[in-house]
């Protein structure tokens, strides 16, 4: 797993590596180096390097003086003379590059600097750092949307500038970047917000050979989760296995206004690998989902008079949940004074649990404000896995706001931090998705676009259900078993896309490419580790 950093981790980090003996002025030589050879990637002659006031812009004079040194025609565009740079680090390379072989022109006008980019091959992009707050100032605010207007290949150093490092957010402008190199550890900016959207593809230069002896030593943020951390979590299928020991699931949802929601849940949870699913419902929509799932039993509970989990559910439920190996509660149910009572009744059970959608409404009006402020509500010994998305976790904590990544780790991490159990996960589902535990925050790889359509949560809800049960338990890392989930569920967005069109995905192909994107998950982590690979 890589470590995420915010800007005032990475300021930290800094510090201590400095205490280790190598400068900032080293690390700038260095991020400068990784900045040089992301863009000789591109094989140019010819390369724009649009540098700013800062450090950042310090980086991009190293690189342009790497760059010249191969032999590329390179110009630097910066908004000042060198000998103005406050930075004395900064101000060094770039005197030393403008007694190069380099051209440098000072404050263009916006036709002279759209003419000087129109030359380029490739523009990197040195403007703005992890330093940047608030909305672009000119000049800046000038170069952005000239530069973005002539659709060039563009490298940004650390983060695309224009976007906040720490949030992810844009107030302005931003340069939209083919390729990221963010210096010593990726930043949380580039996960959240619309950094995905502007950053292109992240690469992390190097910049200190030592950062594994160090980096434990200042908190991150979160981590990202690398195709070769989930090699372990592949369940076997022993030869002697039977249905039930295969590992069996309990979906309670559905209601007669979304019986479609139980169905698609049960469908993934059987499809991810469980032995034996069954469906409690309400009776009210029991026989249409018998009819949809003939290969899973169908038990009909009490309706109310709308055709949702009625008073008498509970109890019913409650009987049958000891039974599995775990119970997914949720998808479809409706919020119902029947629905909280079930879902009160599943929280003291010892059975792992995955409450999705509307079994976390149903949770958040269990409190008066926020969950988190009776943890008593949902502590318990045995696994708690909470799949929302913003809107559903906003509600948990007592309708805070949560409309980025980093709002929805602090959102989950209240949970998790209230009921202290490292048997707590909370996949807070976005365009990034965090998976937050008491001691870790895990980002798994982004799905594709084609997983946002109605239904897709529901298949995420079955997968995790289905390999909670198939584990038995014997799980070190609830929060990397979620992310081997997550992937899977990415891995079936890009295979649904590849046959039907990524426009024309619906949560009902996903399920059918199941079996394919396990395969593709497990490929993919096999490559990563270094093991080979049979035919
Ligand atoms: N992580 C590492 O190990 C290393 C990182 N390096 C690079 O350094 C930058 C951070 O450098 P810093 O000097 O702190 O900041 P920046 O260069 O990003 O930005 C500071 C300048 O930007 C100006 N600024 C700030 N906000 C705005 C704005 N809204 N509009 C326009 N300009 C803005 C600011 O001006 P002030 O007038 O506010 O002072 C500064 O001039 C990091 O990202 C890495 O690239 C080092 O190389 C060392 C290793
Ligand atoms: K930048």
């Amino acid at each position: 797993m890589k470590p995420v950093l915010s800007v005032e981790e990475t300021l930290r980090l800094e510090d201590l590596i400095e205490r280790e003996g190598t400068s900032k002025a080293a690390l700038m030589e260095h991020a400068g180096e990784a900045a040089a050879a992301r863009v000789a990637q591109y094989k140019p002659q010819h390369v724009a390097v649009l540098v700013g006031f800062g450090n950042n812009g310090g980086d991009g004079w190293v690189a342009a003086d790497i760059l010249s040194h191969q032999g590329i025609a390179v110009d630097v565009v910066s908004p000042i003379e060198p000998n103005e740079i406050k930075s004395p680090i900064a101000r060094h390379v770039a005197r030393r590059t403008a007694g190069r072989d380099v051209r440098v022109i000072v404050g263009p006008s916006r036709d002279e600097l759209v003419s000087i980019l129109s030359e380029a091959d490739v523009v990197l992009d040195a403007i703005l750092g992890t330093g940047f707050t608030g909305a672009v100032r000119p000049p800046f605010s000038i170069w952005i949307p000239a530069l973005n207007e002539l659709g060039l290949p563009v490298v940004s150093v650390d983060v695309p500038s224009g976007l906040n490092a720490e949030t992810g957010a844009v107030e302005t402008v931003c340069v939209e970047a083919t390729a990221t190199v963010t210096l010593l550890a990726p930043k949380i900016g580039l996960y959240s917000g619309e950094g995905p959207e502007y950053a292109g593809e992240i690469t992390c230069g190097q910049l200190y050979s030592h950062l594994d002896e160090v980096i434990g030593d200042v908190e991150h943020a979160a981590e990202i989760v690398e195709p070769a951390d989930l090699v372990d979590y592949f369940p076997d299928l022993p030869s002697n296995v039977n249905k039930y020991s295969r590992g069996s699931v309990l979906v309670v949802a559905g209601s007669a206004t979304y019986p479609g929601a139980a169905i698609m849940a049960a469908k993934a949870a059987a499809r991810a690998g469980a032995g034996y699913v069954t469906v409690a419902t309400p009776d009210a929509c029991a026989n249409l989902i018998r009819m949809a799932l003939p290969c899973v039993p169908v038990v009909g509970v009490p309706s109310d008079s709308r055709g949702a989990f009625g008073a008498a559910a509970a109890s019913a439920v409650r009987e049958l949940a000891h039974k599995f190996d775990c119970v997914l509660c949720g998808p479809g149910m409706t919020v119902t004074a029947g629905g909280m009572q079930l879902v009160t009744e599943l929280l003291r059970t010892d059975v792992p649990l995955v409450l999705d959608a509307d079994a976390l409404n149903c949770m958040s009006r269990l409190a008066i404000g926020g969950i988190e402020e009776t943890p008593e509500v949902y502590r318990r010994e045995a696994p708690l896995i909470l799949t929302p998305h913003n809107k559903e976790l906003s509600r948990l904590v007592g309708d805070e706001p949560v409309d980025d990544l980093g709002s929805a780790i602090e959102a989950a991490q209240k949970l998790v931090w209230a009921a202290g159990s490292d048997n707590l996960v909370v996949i807070a589902k976005g365009p990034s998705t965090a998976i937050v535990g008491v001691e870790k925050v895990l980002l798994p790889m982004s799905g594709p676009a084609s997983l946002a359509t109605a239904g897709s949560g529901d298949v995420l809800a079955g997968i995790v259900a289905a390999n909670i049960a198939v584990s038995h338990g014997d799980i070190d890392c609830w929060e990397l078993l979620c992310s081997y989930a997550v992937a899977v569920h990415s891995y079936a967005g890009h295979a649904a896309a590849a046959l039907m069109g990524e426009r024309s995905v619906i949560a009902t192909d996903l399920i059918d490419v199941l079996g394919e994107a396990m395969n593709l998950t497990e490929r993919e982590a096999l490559r990563d580790a270094g093991i080979e690979l049979g035919d």
